[in-house]
């Protein structure tokens, strides 16, 4: 239960204009989100370039995305591991999920559509690829700014040149009789950043480091910033991967939005964040064989599976 001592996750306003690297807002925004991420693997962005509009499109459009038949929506989408539909689990019986791989990319957003929607649905099709394009752009300049308070500018063009993403559209149903109210489990995410954007049923929670859950209030504009498990191992374990997990608490149908960045081959902990106080905890490793790791029996329940897939 939200308890009166309940810590306060970081707001970091990333709306501004001017913020521009190299200026004095571009620096004090990468301390806080240092600070932020350090501290919880996670912060929420205020940031307005999503129009309410489109927002609110996508949260619509979802109404009819999940309205479409069981079979239509468990087809397969993409050939990667946790990149097509999830549902129907007896433990967690109130969540269903769907993912559109590479949706910042026309192709991308087309396929997904044509298979949902093999009449065709321009307008689903065109409101995705927006809206990820755009909040691909927050992850950039998050990633930017990650590179950058770690003194390794150099290597963020060609981490990028490589990063795809996965856009996720999450549906909880409200609980039955006798139902659990646990709407997903505690979990760390597989990918480099995942971000969240909620509409307006409560029930993400955040982990602490002291084991306590920050409840996050969904608005439009805000957006959760959440270390994924590629992210910590890169850091060399100075940013935690953020744990997070979903109770339902109010009598109604939560919908959510997840957009996730994964880079297209090996990570490696960058030289600067190795040294005597820091010596290495991770081996060079490709980011969608981790990803693959997750379907072994070794991989399966555990928080972190980065430490036992490629720790030293
Ligand atoms: O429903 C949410 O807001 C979060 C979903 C989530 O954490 C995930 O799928 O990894
Ligand atoms: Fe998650």
């Amino acid at each position: 239960m939200a308890s009166e001592t309940q810590p306060k996750l970081p707001v970091i306003d990333l709306s501004d204009e001017n913020l521009k690297p190299g200026t004095d807002a571009w620096l004090l925004a990468c301390k806080e989100i240092k600070d932020a991420l350090e501290e919880y693997g996670c912060f929420e962005a205020i940031y307005h370039k999503v129009p309410l509009e489109l927002h609110n499109s996508m949260f619509t459009a979802m109404e009819d995305l999940f309205g479409l038949p069981l079979e239509t929506k468990k087809q397969k989408t993409s050939d990667r591991h946790l990149h097509s539909y999830l549902g129907q689990y007896s433990f967690i019986p109130l969540y269903e999920s769907l993912a559109m791989a590479n949706p910042t990319t026309v192709e991308g957003a087309q396929g997904f559509t044509s298979t949902m929607w093999p009449q065709g649905n321009d307008h689903f099709c065109e409101t995705a690829h927006s809206f990820s394009k755009l909040v691909a752009e927050l992850s950039q300049m998050v990633t930017r700014m990650v590179f950058d308070m770690y003194g390794v500018q150099r290597l963020y063009d060609s981490h990028m040149e490589l990063t795809t993403y996965q856009l996720r559209w999450y549906k909880y149903r409200t609980q039955q009789a006798n139902e659990t109210n646990v709407g997903m489990l505690p979990h760390t995410d597989k990918s480099f950043i995942s971000i969240l954007n909620q509409d307006q049923v409560n029930g993400l929670q955040i982990g602490t480091k002291d084991s306590q859950w920050i409840d996050v209030k969904p608005s439009p504009s805000s957006f959760l910033i959440l270390a994924g498990d590629a992210f910590m191992a890169w850091s060399n374990d100075r940013v935690p991967s953020c744990e997070h997990q979903v109770t339902m608490r109010e009598n109604k149908t939560r919908y959510s939005l997840g957009l996730f960045s994964f880079k297209s081959g090996i990570i490696q902990v960058p030289e600067e964040l190795i040294d005597e106080k820091h010596p290495l905890l991770y081996k060079p490793f490709d980011h969608f064989s981790f990803l693959d790791f997750g379907r072994t029996p070794e991989a399966r329940n555990l928080l972190r599976s980065i430490k036992a897939y490629c720790g030293v």
